[in-house]
């Protein structure tokens, strides 16, 4: 069955409420009033209710049937700055709570904090780090998981792999890396891949020396210890880990090498530029990014998304709020 379908199947009937802060952005829109018409899940659109509507009309779509939460006019507004106050303990003031929550990302991520919903997607308009630090700062990580990350499902056809971290550790540590590593593979498991670790390098088992090699060969080993039920093997070049006859070579003794399905990248320049090659000249579709390890499931965009990017990423979402 296709991997969404299957996704679908979950979510539907569970009244998962997911929050879109960007709820001028057309995209956005168009892929929230899909998902609330197709059933999948309830979108809570944050927005001035006026303008949102004024975007849908412009593009001949309907978002009547929307929750649309304003939060100039927000009923509970004062429980959530409480709540802000509190969870940020000394990092922030009311007054300063009262204004940092009229920006949609905070918003959106105190109404899933708070548990008025049950995700966030959002990013279509806003940097990654406007996107992800709210997340970082009031859902925080799940315990085991010192570090959140981001991955992307490549979707080719049949053909499924999940890419790390492409989006959020500029330059992970060797602890930091493994654990990225696990929280991939489980990731991973969530879309039906049987994950085969690849941890990537410029180098295949030692074939060159240099500390970014010897940092990928280390995390390698914390992941084994960290996770023995995974299969996971390092260092590896991405031809050594993708291709058979390549591995036979470089890599003769490695149950991951020339069979990888997840791919965790050193660092997050090679991860970004990695995913994005993939995409463009690939012709892969790139769903995510999926922030692995929070507490509650919050997704970021690629500022270059279209509506169906959205649309799925939306449903992955939902799909790990029932599952966390
Ligand atoms: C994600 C990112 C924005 C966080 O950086 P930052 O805002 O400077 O974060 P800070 O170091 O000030 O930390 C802010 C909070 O987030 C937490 N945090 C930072 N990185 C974290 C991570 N990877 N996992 C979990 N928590 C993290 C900190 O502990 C801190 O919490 P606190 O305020 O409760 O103490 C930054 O790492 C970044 O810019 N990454 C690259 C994003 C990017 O451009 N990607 C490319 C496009 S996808
Ligand atoms: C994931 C990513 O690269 O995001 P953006 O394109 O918005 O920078």
């Amino acid at each position: 069955m296709d991997i969404f379908e299957g996704l679908k199947q979950q979510i539907t009937g569970k009244d998962v409420k997911i929050v879109f802060p960007e709820g001028k952005d057309i995209r956005v829109l168009g892929a929230a009033i899909r998902l609330n018409n197709d059933g999948l899940l309830k979108p809570v659109v944050i927005g001035n209710v006026e303008e949102v509507q004024a975007v849908a009309k412009e593009n001949g779509v309907d978002a009547t049937d929307l929750i649309i939460i304003d939060p100039t006019s927000y009923d509970k507004f004062d429980d959530m700055v409480a709540s802000f106050v509190d969870r940020r303990k000394g990092k922030a003031t009311e007054d300063q709570a009262r204004t940092i929550l009229l920006d949609p990302n905070y918003f959106g991520t105190m109404l899933t904090y708070m548990g008025e919903a049950d995700g966030m997607v959002s990013g279509a308009i806003h940097s990654t780090g406007d996107t992800v630090r709210p997340a970082l700062q009031i859902i925080k990580t799940k315990p085991g998981a010192s570090r959140t990350s981001g991955a992307f499902l490549m979707v080719r056809g049949d053909e499924k792999y999940l890419f790390s971290d492409c989006a959020i550790n500029i330059n992970p540590a060797a602890q930091e890396l493994a654990e990225i590593a696990v929280e991939s593979a489980k990731t991973a498991e969530m879309f039906g891949i049987a994950p085969k670790v690849a941890m990537l390098s410029f180098s295949s088992k030692g074939s060159a020396k240099s500390e970014e090699v010897t940092k990928v060969a280390e995390a390698t080993k914390i992941a084994q210890e960290l996770a023995p039920n995974y299969e996971i093997d390092g260092e590896l070049q991405f031809d050594a880990a993708f291709v058979e006859s390549v591995a036979q070579q470089k890599a003769p003794d490695s149950a991951v090498a020339g069979q990888a399905t997840v791919f965790v990248f050193p660092e997050i320049q090679s991860g970004n530029i990695g995913y994005k090659i993939a995409q463009r000249l690939g012709g892969f579709e790139a769903v995510g990014p999926i922030l692995q390890g929070l507490n509650k499931p919050v997704s970021d965009l690629s500022r270059g998304c279209n509506e169906e990017e959205v649309y799925k990423l939306s449903i992955i979402t939902a799909a790990q709020s029932l599952m966390d």
